[in-house]
């Protein structure tokens, strides 16, 4: 698939942007801060409903401005040429509205509006991006962060179910933090307990299908990510491992999972969750303490391992970059392999390299571009056209030269 047109609204810098992509290599170049990120980012929110800076809305619109809109027509398919498909009916016209209160839109082909989730994984994309390399090495939010944005693409329901969840989450910590307020002040906390039990137990139904989830994601990268890794360094034995914020929950994880087993009961055996009940009573006085909920898919993390030692701990900078460059395009080919039989959407992702060439040794340069000519669309932004590497035949967009205040009719 592919971006044909881009048109954003009061989105982050933009007052108003108009951008026409080819299919192949687009190349985005403008000096520092002139708003090339903001572009390729709106890909990516389109895609998986949300943007690898930042886990909230707020900061996409523009400061000042109660709503962004983000709207893209987008191609499935290219001619034989390797032009885009002249076919209307392959183009599919997308429009999301990102109010700073109130939930996230989106529209397809000018129909009904509908709460953004439900969009969600029809475009696919994978951003490589500068911190990338931090994906190994930093704390287990951002590979959690990452597993959530592959699973918006990869698994059905996925967007909506680790939304659910964090709302859960929140209510349950909420709730924690009253039951200590109580407390401390003398009083009774019954009622709160009885509401705490219900949370408790949408917390853990909603907290292992989420784990369901993520092991499948985990499970579908494994094999391509060990023979990339492997590829790109010329041997490393790599391995990935998830490793779930309710430990109880392994057993459920090396379950076969159906499509379906998240968005009905989960599929586990009643020892698994009376263990994590048994765990929740034990650790009630620490998290009415410190009121957080101390177990749970929010503490989810995933282990990479390089020939035997955890990357986190061993690994040099470079492997770090190759550890998370073989996991991205790990998740690009699951994507691109993913077959209209199960309801995906078929053709490859968007690919977009941000601003990444600059932090690449030669050799690793060299595969992510050699990797980026073979895709159907590669959109990648630098700071001036002569930081694209040599051998890359490409679309060359000046940003400066975008006009802000374009005629938005022109969409
Ligand atoms: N919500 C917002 N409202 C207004 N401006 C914003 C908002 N969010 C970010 N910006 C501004 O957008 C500008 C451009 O950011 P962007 O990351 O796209 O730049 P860039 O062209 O990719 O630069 P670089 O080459 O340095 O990465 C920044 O100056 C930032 O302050």
């Amino acid at each position: 698939m592919h971006v044909t047109r881009l048109v954003l609204d009061h989105y982050r810098s933009w007052k108003h942007c108009l951008v026409d992509f080819e299919p192949g290599v687009n190349v985005l170049y403008g000096r520092n801060g002139l708003g090339k990120t903001n572009i390729v980012e709106a890909v990516e929110v389109l895609a998986t409903g949300g943007s690898h800076r930042t886990s909230a809305t707020v900061p996409l619109v523009e400061r000042g401005k109660k709503t962004a809109t983000i709207r893209a027509n987008v191609v499935d398919g290219i001619n034989d040429d390797g032009n885009s498909s002249l076919d209307t009916a392959n183009t599919t016209t997308y429009a999301v509205t990102l109010p700073v209160r109130g939930g996230n839109k989106a529209r397809v082909n000018g129909g009904a509006s509908q709460p953004l989730r439900s969009v969600v994984g029809q475009v696919r994309a994978v951003v490589f991006a500068p911190d990338d390399q931090l994906l190994v090495s930093m704390d287990p939010a951002r590979r959690r962060a990452f597993l959530d944005s592959a699973g918006a693409q990869l698994v059905p329901g996925y967007y909506e179910l680790a939304q659910e969840f964090a709302r859960i989450a929140k209510q349950r910590a909420k709730l924690l933090r009253q039951i200590g307020q109580e407390r401390s002040l003398g009083h009774g906390v019954g009622p709160l307990l009885d509401a705490l039990e219900a949370w408790t137990g949408s917390f853990i139904d909603r907290g292992l299908r989420l784990t369901q989830a993520r092991s499948k994601v985990c499970a579908l990268l494994e094999k391509p990510f060990v023979s990339i890794c492997a590829d790109l360094s010329g041997g490393g034995a790599a391995s990935m491992l998830y490793a779930p914020g309710f430990a109880e929950a392994e057993a459920v994880c090396e379950a076969p999972v159906a499509r379906q087993d998240w968005q009905s009961e989960p599929q586990v055996g009643v020892s698994v969750l009376e263990a994590i009940s048994g765990h929740f009573q034990r650790i009630f006085d620490g998290e009415v303490a410190q009121s957080r909920n101390l177990i749970g898919p929010h503490r989810d993390d995933v282990m990479f391992m390089l020939d035997g030692a955890p990357a986190k701990d061993y690994a040099s900078n470079g492997e770090m970059w190759t550890i998370a460059l073989a996991l991205k395009m790990a998740l690009f080919t699951v994507l691109e392999g993913r077959s209209a039989q199960d309801g995906s959407p078929t053709g490859a992702p968007v690919l977009i390299l941000d601003d990444v060439f600059s932090q690449l040794d030669a050799a690793r340069r060299l595969q992510i571009v050699e990797f980026a000519s073979r895709q159907e669309q590669t959109l990648i932004t630098v700071a001036a056209p002569g930081d694209v590497p040599e051998g890359i035949e490409a679309h060359m967009i000046d940003v400066h030269k975008i006009e802000e205040d374009s005629d938005a009719s022109a969409w």
